[in-house]
């Protein structure tokens, strides 16, 4: 039996949808979020002025470069709760677009990964040697909508 595995990365690619740069707002409180990177990226920054910064980004990639900047006072536990935050800001976008959920839930049980030689941690480092936290996450997602809708 072979395993079916799927890439991502740009979100302009297939399985783009996958990506956190995917244009998908989410409502969290009451508040909208452009995408899951703003969320994802003010998180380290939770409750404060430059967090409301980074979700007013205009895109994703600037939220990502705003977020990266470690000298703002990034909050301290963030590495101990950054895969929480990410399957928090998945678990939003695929239950709040229903196309979103229908296409993850398409991909069956193929592999799913981030395939960028950019990160190592939540991509597989382009060479497969990266921990893909982000397509573990979203498998982990994937089985949790498959048993609700069971
Ligand atoms: N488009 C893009 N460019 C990069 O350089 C990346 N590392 C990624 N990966 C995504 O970045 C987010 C995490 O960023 P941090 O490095 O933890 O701040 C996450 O959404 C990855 O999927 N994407």
């Amino acid at each position: 039996m072979t395993l079916d595995v799927i890439h991502f990365y740009r979100p302009t690619d297939p399985w783009g949808e996958l990506s956190n740069f995917a244009p998908y707002p989410l409502l969290i409180d009451a508040v909208e979020w452009p995408t899951s990177e703003h969320l994802f990226q003010a998180s380290k920054f939770a409750d404060t002025p430059y967090a409301e910064e980074i979700r007013r980004a205009p895109n994703p990639m600037e939220a990502a470069r705003l977020g990266r900047d470690h000298t703002r006072g990034m909050r301290r536990d963030w590495y101990g709760v950054r895969d929480a935050v990410m399957k928090k800001a998945l678990l939003a976008k695929f239950t709040q677009h229903g196309d979103l959920r229908a296409l993850l839930l398409s991909t069956g049980d193929a592999l799913l990964v981030e395939h960028t030689k950019n990160d190592r941690y939540w991509g597989d480092g382009g060479d497969g040697s990266g921990r893909n936290r982000l397509g573990l996450l979203l498998m982990e997602v994937r089985e949790q909508l498959r048993v609700a809708a069971s």
